[in-house]
């Protein structure tokens, strides 16, 4: 298993990362994080089911199915935000040890979030802080993971805007006069800049236009696997799936129905509710 604290961006430049963050994913043999008979029901059928699933070091885990399949509800118990009926949902912290993030209190929970995990909204200003600076959406994540200074902080900013491809000399502007695709952007920016762990994503293109979402696809794409991050991402729309993913699990009423690589899966799709997926897409 090999680890680095380097990595090169997608801008070529040097970027570094946390010491547990491991840059070989496919040799990760521990879990991230995962989730033990996970159980949310809002009514019968309304919500997710005994769901079991890990997420491991620097792996894209794709959650997919159709709306109200229970993909957004799972996410937000998988990132801290939604405490769940029953069941557990674990990470491994920093030194190792599996912590049990509905054990812990709301306020170590929040610190977690604030500092070691990412979440990019699908609507950008869901993630933003509309009134104040785009400098400053960056500056506050890495203020919160305590740097204090001002110099630091801005240059690493500016690096951020370039590397998500918003012009530099518009840091001093609010997020509330950017265009939908910079302001996704600049969410992205923003969760990236303190080098979380895992990044939690929610149909992050689905508000834009298709050939913005094509250019924030490749731009997470690279990013992603630069920097060797685990993600979440829930998406209904299996292109994304396949760009972005290298596993999938497919949902459906509130269960898991199959999980593998995301090949195996759109490739060969085993359960018949995954195969009709696949082949709607296909006869559009
Ligand atoms: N806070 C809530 N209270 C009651 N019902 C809820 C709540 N949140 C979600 N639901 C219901 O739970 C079910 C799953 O919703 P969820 O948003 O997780 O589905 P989804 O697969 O993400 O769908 P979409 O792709 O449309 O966002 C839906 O029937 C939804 O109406």
């Amino acid at each position: 298993m090999q680890s680095s604290n380097l990595a090169t961006s997608t801008q070529g430049n040097t970027i570094e990362l946390p010491t547990n963050q491991l840059l070989n994913p496919v040799n990760a043999e521990q879990p991230l994080l995962w989730a033990k008979n996970l159980t949310q029901l809002f009514a019968p059928n309304k919500g997710f089911m005994e769901i079991e699933c890990e997420v491991y070091p620097g792996e894209v885990l794709g959650i997919v199915g159709e709306s109200g399949s229970g993909k957004t509800t799972l996410l937000k118990a998988l990132s801290g935000r939604l405490t769940p009926d029953s069941g557990e949902v674990l990470y491994r912290n920093e030194d190792n040890n599996a912590v049990s993030l509905y054990d812990m209190s709301e306020s170590q929970r929040r610190k977690l979030l604030r500092t070691q995990w990412g979440i990019v909204h699908q609507h950008p200003l869901d993630g933003l802080r509309p009134y104040i600076s785009a400098g400053g959406n960056i500056g506050e994540r890495l203020m919160a993971i305590g740097q204090r200074h001002y110099g630091d902080i801005r240059t690493q900013a500016k690096n951020w805007l370039v590397e998500v491809e918003i012009p530099e000399d518009r840091i001093d502007d609010l997020p509330i006069t950017f265009s939908g695709g910079m302001q996704q952007r600049l969410q992205i920016a923003r969760n990236l800049v303190m080098k979380p762990t895992i990044l939690f994503m929610d149909e992050p293109t689905g508000g834009l236009d298709v050939s913005v979402q094509a250019k924030l696809l490749d731009l997470l794409r690279q990013l992603v696997s630069s920097l060797s991050i685990a993600v979440v991402i829930v998406t209904h729309d299996l292109g994304v799936a396949r760009l972005l993913a290298d596993r999938l699990m497919v949902m459906k009423q509130g269960r898991v129905v199959e999980t593998g690589l995301t090949d195996r899966v759109l490739d060969d799709p085993k359960h018949p509710y995954t195969q009709l997926l696949v082949s709607s897409i296909l006869q559009n």
